[in-house]
């Protein structure tokens, strides 16, 4: 695929997508039922308008984002050691503590700089982008006050996702959860013949009932800017990897829930929402083994960095600024905090690429690189210095 040439998915008209929802999160519909058999290839019930593909989300100046390309450092490492988990420190299953005093001894890197961490064998492992802009704290904030209610109080059930089961209880607010919008694979059989089922979330009454359901689009709706965001630098960063994640969501359109919520740039199996949680040490086992994570984060807090053992950086990562990792490769662990902080998480499944088929090593294959002495890097430095020579017209107008 050439770059930044990714076709780009169609979206909803708005009735359409209120008529979809409705089928979609209808308790009749077998889809959703964890036994059911897996959706035919063909054309189902689901009627997708796709003539009118909706711009919402495309609105942001394309020079920001050559501007985010522009600056990057390099840090040296090793991905295929990652792969072994041979490489560096590793601190999952330490006591926070323990993993907040070794965050000490890391490189923190500039909160004002955009940076690519690169492999020695010239993958790259970590895409940090700043100040992109950000609408999601409100949203987060007003869907949490509308919908957590006292689940608020329960972070992910103990003992059930280790990730955020923190033995520093003290970060953050007192309000914490950690809510998932995704399509699961059937995790008994993971074969060709697996079923796909809705989250939790996805399945409650108040989405199924619909009174949820506009608030979950306006979430969505306000997440259009991280998604474009994460889009757009795949497109340029690692266009095999937006090929293979585009295919995968675009063969599951009818049956993706937020695919059905209505995302253009929705090239995802699922989301996280966390709210004000902690999170220790890991590695997301079940992304996409060679594959990418990407976040954001808002709200007002202090302290809350990423801290990657392997690499022995801290990354500052601030509000409105989006970060592409490995996320099944790195270990990262997010540093206690003060204040509201609110994560926005989007992952691709290694099961859901293995079952369409999709040779997920392409992701290691790719060799897509940023290097400065790159016929695209070259390119990429004259549209920066046209777009910044015109925005600078601009504002002296
Ligand atoms: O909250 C964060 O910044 C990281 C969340 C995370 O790593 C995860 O949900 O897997
Ligand atoms: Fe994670």
């Amino acid at each position: 695929m050439l770059l930044g040439s990714a076709p780009r998915p169609p979206a909803l008209r708005d009735l359409a997508r209120i008529r979809l929802l409705a089928t979609v999160f209808s308790n009749a519909d077998p889809r959703w039922r964890k036994d059911a058999p897996r959706p035919p290839d063909e054309d189902g019930d689901l009627d997708l308008d796709i003539s009118d593909a909706d711009e919402r989300a495309t609105v942001v100046p394309e020079h920001q984002f050559e501007a985010a390309r522009h600056r990057t450092i390099a840090v040296m490492a090793d991905l295929e050691a990652f792969a072994d988990r041979r490489v560096g420190m590793q601190l999952a299953g330490l006591p926070k503590e323990r993993q907040v005093e070794q965050a000490k001894y890391a490189r923190r890197l500039d909160a004002k700089r955009h940076y690519t961490l690169c492999s020695r064998d010239g993958h790259d492992l970590v895409y940090v982008m700043e100040d992109s802009p950000t609408v999601i704290a409100d949203a987060m904030s007003a869907y949490a006050e509308l919908h957590l209610g006292d689940e608020r109080q329960a972070a992910a059930a103990p003992g059930k996702d280790a990730r955020y089961v923190s033995s520093d209880d003290g970060a953050g607010s007192s309000e914490r959860a950690t809510h998932y919008w995704a399509y699961w694979h059937n995790k008994v059989a993971r074969s060709e013949a697996a079923t796909l089922y809705a989250s939790a979330d996805l399945r409650s009454g108040a989405m199924q009932s619909g009174t949820q359901l506009p608030h979950a689009t306006e979430l969505l709706y306000s997440l259009g800017f991280f998604l474009f965001a994460a889009w757009e630098f795949l497109a340029v960063l690692q266009p095999v990897a937006l090929d293979l994640y585009h295919d995968a969501a675009w063969s599951r359109a009818r049956f993706d829930p937020v695919q059905q919520l209505n995302s253009v740039h929705w090239i995802w199996s699922g989301l996280a929402l966390l709210w004000n949680q902690t999170v220790d040490a890991h590695r997301d086992g079940q992304d996409a083994k060679f594959g990418w994570l990407a976040e954001t984060v808002a709200g007002r807090f202090s302290g809350g960095e990423m801290f990657l053992p392997q690499l022995g950086i801290v990354i500052p990562l601030q509000p409105g600024d989006l970060l592409l990792i490995r996320s099944a490769l790195l270990e990262h662990c997010v540093l206690p905090f003060e204040g509201e902080r609110y994560a926005v998480v989007a992952f691709r499944h290694q099961s859901t690429l293995l079952c369409e088929r999709l040779k997920v090593e392409k992701l290691l294959d790719a060799r897509v690189q940023l290097r400065v002495d790159s016929e695209a890097w070259i390119i990429q430095r004259e549209r920066v210095a046209q777009a910044e020579r015109s925005s600078g017209r601009d504002e002296a107008m």
